[in-house]
């Protein structure tokens, strides 16, 4: 059985007071309402600690945005998962298009990263997805097979049970535009496939696998109704109370 997850992807936004405030807010929800969902937020890295210590994780989860991809050393500005994982953190978004693009990370630094949460027992919540001209050139498929295999190759067969999968379209991000629920589960469906292809029915039967890009208190129902689509990464609206806890309530 796979997890039901809603993930918020916080970026680089709210203040410290705002970011306390709004994880407390969700925090109590949560407690109150026993969503289906496991909920997940990703604050900027500065907050982790404190939000860590201020949520109760039975109910709310906190990941990290990135992770380095180097054990330990001369790396000014990255965070290693064994710091990670020493203050208690359990997931961390990996590979997201906005890292991909601004950052330049490739498959092959995206699966070092991926190695080193693993071994760190963080769970990562890898980020794949085409561009606009990917789609609209039909390579989608194509380019989110690759990006699979490229960076899960090389990972250890027995830390795939730790896998969450993030497919973002990158022209649906905070873009308004989302894909349509048919069009989500079928790259979804073909995700399933090239897992089960590539790493097993096992992996294929029990990653989750969310959907990301513009998902909001409207749309969300219809995206998380599809068959293959176990949740959801959400950025611009996991920054609202009301419609986050929306969106969390849809994924039943
Ligand atoms: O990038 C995203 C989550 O990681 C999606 O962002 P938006 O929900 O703002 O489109």
């Amino acid at each position: 059985m796979r997890d039901k997850i809603v993930a918020g992807n916080w970026k680089m936004n709210l203040n410290f007071e705002d970011a306390i405030q709004l994880a407390t807010n969700i925090n109590a929800w949560v407690a109150d309402n026993h969503p289906i969902a496991q909920v997940i937020i990703a604050p900027s890295s500065i907050y982790l600690q404190t939000l860590l210590e201020g949520v109760d994780e039975q109910y709310v989860k906190i990941a990290s945005q990135d992770i380095a991809a180097h054990e330990k050393g001369a790396y000014t500005g990255d965070v290693s998962a064994e710091q990670l994982d020493s203050i208690g953190l359990d997931f961390a978004i990996i590979g997201h298009s906005e890292r991909r693009e601004y950052q330049f990370e490739t498959d092959e630094i995206i699966a070092a990263k991926l190695k080193q949460a693993f071994k760190y027992q963080i769970s990562p919540i890898f980020c794949v997805g085409e561009k606009l001209e990917e789609r609209e050139s039909e390579k989608h498929f194509e380019v989110v097979k690759s990006q699979i295999v490229n960076a899960l190759k090389s990972q250890k067969a027995e830390d795939l049970s730790r896998l969450i999968i993030a497919y973002e379209p990158v022209w649906a991000i905070g873009t308004g535009k989302t894909a349509s629920p048919e069009q989500a589960q079928e790259i979804h469906a073909f995700i399933r496939k090239v897992l089960n292809d590539e790493f097993g029915t096992d992996v294929a039967n029990n990653t989750s696998i969310l959907y990301g890009g513009s998902v909001n208190a409207q749309n969300a129902n219809q995206i998380f109704a599809q068959p293959d689509i176990d949740g959801g990464l959400v950025g611009g609206a996991s920054l609202k109370y009301e419609d986050f806890t929306q969106i969390i309530s849809a994924c039943k």
